[in-house]
């Protein structure tokens, strides 16, 4: 079944309980501050379980102790469904156990 992209106002309801998160153009994005590089590394392995759970994928980068995340839905023309938001929801939920600010 096609996943239909969200409308702005909702994108932006749903952002209001996403911290650290906004719309840059067509993608949610967040970046997160780490103690050390083996730190940031776990968190991008954790988020990769996490993707591959919900079978749907970020753009993840991985600095020395940042990482960074942009996600839209290829499938919806690049644009921000539900999809999206869940896994936002679940790399918010993961932070904390890795320390991540
Ligand atoms: C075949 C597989 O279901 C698709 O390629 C999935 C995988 N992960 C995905 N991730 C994202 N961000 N968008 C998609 O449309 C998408 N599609």
């Amino acid at each position: 079944m096609a996943v239909e992209p969200l409308a702005r106002k909702e994108i932006e309801d749903q952002l209001s309980e996403l911290p650290g998160w906004s719309l840059d153009g067509d993608r949610l994005v967040c970046s997160y501050r780490l103690a050390h590089h083996f730190a940031a590394t776990a968190m991008v392995v954790h988020i990769a379980q996490v993707q591959e759970e919900l079978n749907h994928h970020s753009d993840l980068t991985l600095g020395y102790n940042t990482v960074s995340v942009a996600v839209s839905t290829h499938s919806a023309g690049g644009k921000v469904t539900r999809l999206d938001i869940e896994l936002a929801r679940r790399i918010t939920a993961l932070a904390p156990v890795h320390g991540a600010r």
